[in-house]
Parts: C-alpha cells; sequence; structure tokens
C-alpha cells in the first residue's frame, strides 16, 4: 500500500542557521581570546609584588561578570544551533468520526483581576473550534469560586448556542465574539458574501444578543461577591434549564470546576487546579488529548485543534509526541512595544531553536497535551497491582479504571451517577501521600509549573514540536506597565531560581538524563538566565568606580587586545540586531530589550534570586499573584504612545535609578578627569560602558528630571536612588583609598 501523504513538513532555516554557526564559532573565538587575556592579567596581577586588594578585587568581579556572560552565552548556543519550522495539511487528516477527542482545559482564578467577559470570550471561542462537537469538551476550572463566574458561564453557555451555529452557518473564522465584532469586517466568513442580505441581518441579531450577554455579565459581576479561599468543591454540567436533549448535541460538553480550597491546605496554585480537572475530566470525557488555556488566550483561529492534530496523528513521531505548542502571542501590542511584553526572543527565535532539538518547552497555555504523557509511564507498569496505582494516583478506583479505558465516554449521560466520584476527585485532601504533582500531573515543585513540568517529561524522553502559523491561533492580554511586568517576571524567575537551587537544577539532573546535550543546554539557559543580574550590577559599578580613581581595567587602546573587547561587544550586538532586521521590525526593538533586559536584570532577577533563598531557607512561601488583566487606561494610552510609565514600586524603580544616577556621576566627573589628565588612552572603555548604560537608560533620567506627567519617577524614588549611589560611591572611593 502507498504512504498516506504527509500530515506536515519541517524544514531548517537554512540561513539562519549558516548565519547562527558563522556566528558562534567567530563570536566563541573572540571570547576565549578575551578569556585568555583576562587569565593572563591576573596571573601578573599575582605574581607583581605591589598589587593592591581593592584593584584585584574589582579586577576579580569584573572577571567573575564576564565568566557568567559567556556562560549564558555558550548556553543560547543550543537555540541557534538548528532552527526549523514547520507547516501543516489538515486538509490530509482523516474523516471527522475517525478524530480523536479533545478536552480544553480553561483556568481562572479571580474574577476581579480577570474580567468575566473576557474570561467567557475564551470560553466560547474555544467552544467554538472547527472540530467534531461530539469530541469537543470544554471545561472552565474557577480558583476563586466565584458565583460570578458560575453566573457568566451560565450565560456564556446561552449566548453559544446562538453564537456557534452562526459560525458554523457563515463559515467565521474569528470565533471569539469580542475579536469579531470590534474587527467590524464583513468578509471574515467563507459565506457571508454569497449570502449577504440574510448575512446582515443575522449579524445585527446576534450582535445584538452579545450585547444582551455582555450586559447580563457585567450586572452579575457587579451584585455577587468574588473570590474566596476557602469553599468546598463545585462541579457543574452546564445546560439548558429545559435539559432539551436532542439541541445539546449540537454544542461541546461545558463543565464548570470550582475545586475545593481550604486556608489549611496547600493549593498549588494552577498546578493544583490542572490536575483537579485531568481527574474530573476523566470521568467525563476522559480525551485523549488536552488544549490548555489561560483565561485571557482566546482561539483567533478555530483551526489549530486539527493544525495540533497533525502532529499528534503522525505514527511516526506520535509514539513520543507529548504536546504541541502553539506560540503565546497579544491582542494589544502597540507597534513599538517598548516593554517587550510580546516576548519576542521567545517565541520567534528561542522556540524554533528549541523544536530543531527535542523541542521546546511548554508556556502554561496554548498547547495540546497528550494526557497519557501526564499520567506517566513507569507508574503503569502491566504488573501493577491497584493497592500500588492507588499509592501513586490516589484512592479513586473509578479514576484508576479512566486510565486504561481508551474510549472517551458520553459525559452528559455520566454526570450525575459520576458526581460524587468528581467531588472526591476535586476534594483538597485527595493528593495526600500519593504522586500527584511529583511524577505525575503537572508537577508542584515550582510556579513556572510549565517549564517545570516540560522539563520533567523531557527528562523522560518525550519530545515536543513548535507551530507558529501566519494567522495567529491564540491571542492573549500581555502586560502593557513596568509595574505588572516586573511583578510577572519577578514570579517566573523566582520559580525558575526554586529549580535551581533545588536538585532538579536542569545541569546537574538534565544533563545524565537528556537525550541531547543541546537540548540541557536549552533548558539550562532559561533556568539560569537570572545569573544576568551579578554582571549587570558589577558592570554598572565597578568600572565607573575604578575611573573615578584613575584605575584601568581594561587593556588600553594600543593594545591587540582592545580590538578583542570591542569585537565581542560589537559582534554580540550586530547578532541581536540582525535578528530583529531579519524578523521584519527596524532597529527600535533592539534598543528596548536591551534596555528592559538592563532593568530586568538589576531589578526582577536579584529579587528573584532572594526569594527564592527566602522560600528555600523557610523565611517565605511561594506565591502566584495573578497578572492584572485589567489595563489602568492612562498606563496603557502611554504603553500605545511609546512612553514609559515608572508607576511601579520604589522597590523595582530604585535599582536602576540607582545604577543610572551613578553611572551619570562617573561619566561626568570621569570626562572631566580624563580631559585633565589626558589619559584617555586607558579608561577609554570604563568611560564608553558608563555612556552606553546612560544612553540606553535614558528614559529613566528623562522620567527622574524631566519629566512632570504621572508616568515620571516620583520625587521619593529619585532621592532614595541618588542618596544610594551617593553611598555606594563615597564607601567605594573609600574601599580605594585603604
Ligand atoms: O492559583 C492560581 C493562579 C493562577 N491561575 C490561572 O493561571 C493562568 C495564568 O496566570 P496569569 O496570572 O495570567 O500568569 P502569567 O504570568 O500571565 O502566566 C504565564 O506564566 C504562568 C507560569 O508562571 C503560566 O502558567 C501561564 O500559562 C503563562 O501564561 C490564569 O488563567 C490564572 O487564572 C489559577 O488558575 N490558579
Ligand atoms: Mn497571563
Amino acid at each position: 500500500m502507498e504512504d498516506p501523504l504527509p500530515l506536515h513538513s519541517c524544514h531548517v532555516q537554512k540561513s539562519c542557521m549558516i548565519i547562527n554557526r558563522f556566528y558562534i564559532f567567530v563570536h566563541g573565538t573572540a571570547l576565549l581570546a578575551l578569556l585568555y587575556y583576562r587569565v593572563s592579567s591576573i596571573l601578573e596581577i599575582i605574581l607583581a609584588e605591589s598589587r593592591e586588594l581593592p584593584y584585584f578585587v574589582s579586577y576579580l568581579l569584573v572577571f567573575a561578570s564576564e565568566l557568567v556572560l559567556s556562560f549564558l552565552w555558550f548556553l543560547s548556543i543550543s537555540y541557534r544551533w538548528r532552527p526549523v519550522s514547520r507547516s501543516v495539511f489538515p486538509e490530509r487528516l482523516p474523516e471527522d468520526q475517525k478524530l480523536p477527542a479533545i478536552d480544553v482545559f480553561i483556568c481562572t482564578a479571580d474574577p476581579e483581576k480577570e474580567p468575566s467577559v473576557e474570561v467567557m470570550n475564551t470560553v466560547i471561542s474555544a467552544m467554538a473550534l472547527d472540530y467534531p462537537l461530539d469530541k469537543l469538551h470544554v471545561y472552565l476550572s474557577d480558583d476563586g469560586g466565584s458565583p460570578v463566574t458560575l453566573g457568566a458561564l451560565r450565560e456564556a453557555w446561552k449566548f453559544a448556542r446562538f453564537w456557534l451555529p452562526f459560525c458554523t452557518k457563515y463559515g467565521i473564522k474569528t470565533r471569539c465574539p469580542e475579536a469579531y465584532f470590534s474587527k467590524d469586517d464583513d468578509c471574515d466568513g467563507s459565506l457571508s458574501r454569497s449570502s449577504s442580505i440574510e448575512f446582515i441581518d443575522d449579524k445585527k441579531e446576534i450582535q445584538k444578543q452579545y450585547a444582551v450577554f455582555k450586559e447580563r455579565v457585567l450586572r452579575i459581576q457587579e451584585n455577587t461577591s468574588t473570590a474566596s479561599k476557602d469553599h468546598p468543591p463545585s462541579i457543574e454540567l452546564i445546560k439548558d434549564a429545559d435539559d432539551d436533549r436532542a439541541n445539546q448535541a449540537e454544542m461541546p460538553l461545558l463543565v464548570y470546576v470550582s475545586r475545593e480550597k481550604r486556608p489549611s491546605h496547600p493549593h498549588r496554585f494552577k498546578a493544583g487546579a490542572l490536575n483537579v480537572l485531568l481527574r474530573v475530566s476523566s470521568m467525563l470525557s476522559n480525551s485523549p488529548y488536552i488544549l490548555i488555556l489561560d483565561c485571557d488566550m482566546y482561539c483567533n483561529d478555530s483551526s489549530s485543534a486539527r493544525q495540533a492534530m497533525c502532529f499528534h496523528l503522525d505514527k511516526t513521531i506520535s509514539p513520543k509526541l507529548a504536546y504541541v505548542q502553539f506560540p503565546q502571542k497579544f491582542h494589544n501590542i502597540s507597534s513599538e512595544d517598548i516593554y517587550d511584553s510580546q516576548l519576542r526572543l521567545c517565541f520567534s527565535h528561542m522556540w524554533y531553536g528549541a523544536d530543531g532539538l527535542k523541542g521546546p518547552t511548554f508556556t502554561g497555555t496554548c498547547f495540546y497535551m497528550k494526557r497519557m504523557a501526564l499520567y506517566g509511564t513507569s507508574q503503569l507498569q502491566k504488573d501493577a497491582n491497584l493497592a500500588q496505582l492507588q499509592k501513586v494516583f490516589g484512592p479513586s478506583n473509578d479514576f484508576i479504571i479512566s486510565i486504561y479505558q481508551k474510549n472517551h465516554t458520553n459525559g452528559r449521560e455520566f454526570f450525575s451517577t459520576a458526581l460524587k466520584e468528581m467531588d472526591l476527585l476535586a476534594s483538597c485532601s485527595y493528593e495526600k501521600d500519593t504522586e500527584w504533582g511529583e511524577e505525575i500531573g503537572f508537577r508542584y515543585l515550582s510556579v513556572v509549573e510549565d517549564f517545570f513540568t516540560s522539563f520533567m517529561l523531557q527528562c523522560k524522553g518525550w519530545t515536543s514540536v513548535y507551530i507558529n502559523p501566519p494567522k495567529p491561533s491564540f491571542l492573549g492580554s500581555a502586560t502593557t506597565n513596568l509595574s505588572d511586568y516586573l511583578v510577572q517576571h519577578t514570579r517566573w524567575y523566582t520559580g525558575l531560581v526554586d529549580i535551581v537551587l533545588s536538585k532538579y537544577s536542569p545541569l546537574i539532573y538534565g544533563a545524565p538524563r537528556m537525550s541531547s546535550i543541546l537540548q540541557c543546554m536549552y533548558i539550562s539557559h532559561i533556568a539560569y538566565y537570572f545569573l544576568n543580574f551579578f554582571p549587570l550590577w558589577c558592570l554598572a559599578i565597578i568600572p565607573q568606580l575604578c575611573l573615578l580613581q584613575g584605575i584601568p581595567l581594561y587593556p588600553e587602546i594600543s593594545n591587540p587586545f582592545f580590538l578583542v573587547f570591542v569585537f565581542v561587544f560589537l559582534s554580540s550586538n550586530l547578532k541581536d540586531i540582525q535578528e530583529v532586521l531579519a524578523d521584519g521590525f527596524s532597529i527600535r526593538p533592539w534598543i528596548y530589550d536591551q534596555r528592559m533586559w538592563m532593568i530586568r536584570s538589576v531589578g526582577c532577577y536579584i529579587y528573584s534570586f532572594l526569594n527564592a533563598i527566602q522560600v528555600k531557607i523557610g523565611m517565605r512561601k511561594a506565591s502566584f499573584k495573578p497578572t492584572n488583566k485589567v489595563a489602568d487606561e492612562g498606563q496603557f494610552k502611554r504603553y500605545l504612545s511609546g512612553i514609559y510609565d515608572f508607576q511601579a514600586s520604589t522597590m523595582f524603580i530604585a535599582p536602576i535609578c540607582t545604577l543610572v544616577i551613578l553611572n551619570v556621576t562617573s561619566l561626568l566627573l570621569g570626562a572631566v578627569k580624563i580631559v585633565v589628565t589626558g589619559n584617555y588612552d586607558e579608561m577609554f572603555i570604563q568611560a564608553f560602558i558608563s555612556f552606553f548604560i546612560v544612553a540606553l537608560q535614558y528614559p529613566v533620567i528623562e522620567a527622574m528630571f524631566f519629566r512632570k506627567d504621572s508616568g515620571r519617577i516620583s520625587e521619593s524614588s529619585a532621592t532614595l536612588s541618588a542618596l544610594l549611589a551617593a553611598i555606594i560611591l563615597v564607601i567605594g572611593s573609600l574601599l580605594f583609598m585603604y
């Protein structure tokens, strides 16, 4: 028999790969020369009789900074080595009856930070995925146990009863109602033109229904109490009041799940919620594949499920394939994107690179997961007896049976009989003394459950793929103000440092278990990225203090090694610039990224490190405060017009302000000193570092001294930072005098 046509194809990004490898070779050689220069100079200093301690320590700190940066650069080789991109051919999939069922898991936690209208848009867009309706099941996890969310979900169901047929009738592509109506484009929908009069009438009608739906949800939100941390489990099948079975077959299953929460029990944040959904859904639909979505990530292209199946149904790769990751894209990104809210490097470079290895990590949302991958395989040995299985999976026999049952059940009919079991599965004591969160399900060790769980899966030999179709499959809301952005990044990196400080530190735990060393380097590059805080703090203080003292730390212009330093600086920045240009941007995103990298490194990364240490010694508990999804109007306006908004807590603003003030001072005084002494040959690089920092962070200077609007840096933060900078300068100078 002829081989069936392939469902997908994979192309190596050839030109990109050649440029990358050439760069790796050249930049790597230059780095070796630089390190050689440092090591030999250090030996010279040690051998010299008249070495001074402060000078020697400064030299060592600068060298250590260069080592850390080189180490991180070395790890980044992994995702530059073999970038690939993929295409799919969903038209070659088997007919609908042969497609496997899909469960969609959507998590929400707090209706105040996550407005219900937005969450329901995500739910409706998932119900409207282009997939056989009897094979699509949507579960909404409400961690707040809020009547607002439940009430809104009932309204969403009522609206979806009209919305789904409308989408199918006219072949609508954008099936998130809010996105569809705000586009105001009548061309969406393959059938919208041919029957235009009828279409216009129907569209008007459905738009009216949508307005009614929105108003009702807003009213519920106004009148009811919100999130609680102490409530019993509550699981509800959403259906029509008159329970008209015939009609309901035209709708996907929709289930509301609010797991039990008690202040005395750890609830493990999103990972805990997802594990409850895994168990509850196993009683109703037990689909072999699961789409996981954050509450703000609506389905923008209804064909993503079929696209994902092109990989999961490919017999050559599917036995080892754990998930298909789509990029996280956002509907609220401005053309400038000054905070790099879209995580450009991640989704337009790193994930392609990881896909060319053993696959990217999943990012918590927008991925189609194989259920069995989360149940582990070693736990399911054929000879395991019930007692052993209960130790792993918990006391529910029905759940254990579901693991071995491949076909999914008809959830609607089973609902009332399964309700008691589901309450047990959603109770907060269910996981006690089991392997949930350790060996099976989403792992609990870290608040970046996505990164850690996928790392664990990869250590067990699972692979993944990344697909980035031209039309964004999912769209969410990105953080568009500095405050939310910094809080979010601090949470992510705290989670990553937790992993680095545990026995699962990727270089130690991953290296012997992962099948490719490059894959382990890719994981490590993400996990150890927080180390940037060290070189960025050192290089923003030490060369500057030495500049003021007239102590050179870098080769003089006439020294051949001067060129090595210049080359390393230029080549790493030119590579970044080449990447932004290749992505079709101007050079500005490069400047924004550098700026944010510095701000994050001296703020978020060091706090993450300190937080994680506090967690480790028991001084603090892990926390996951959901990101705010309601934008402040003024802040969002400033973001749209490319103006930084520094209304963030002093804790986050002070580090960068302190360093900027320090660099302005050292640049001015240093320049005077160079002019007076004429010693520019030896001091050039140090003066340049100060200049570079000041130029790059000019918006910070502007916001401290020249701006009057509410996005400026508050006087108190600026004063505190000036004081800190003065302290560093005075103490630094005193140390050198000793
Ligand atoms: O106790 C919790 C906390 C959060 N969530 C949900 O988790 C999702 C992600 O939370 P969000 O506040 O949006 O965090 P982000 O930092 O934006 O999320 C990114 O980072 C997380 C890991 O830190 C991943 O889980 C997410 O998928 C990824 O989008 C949201 O739907 C929340 O409702 C819960 O269900 N329970
Ligand atoms: Mn989010």
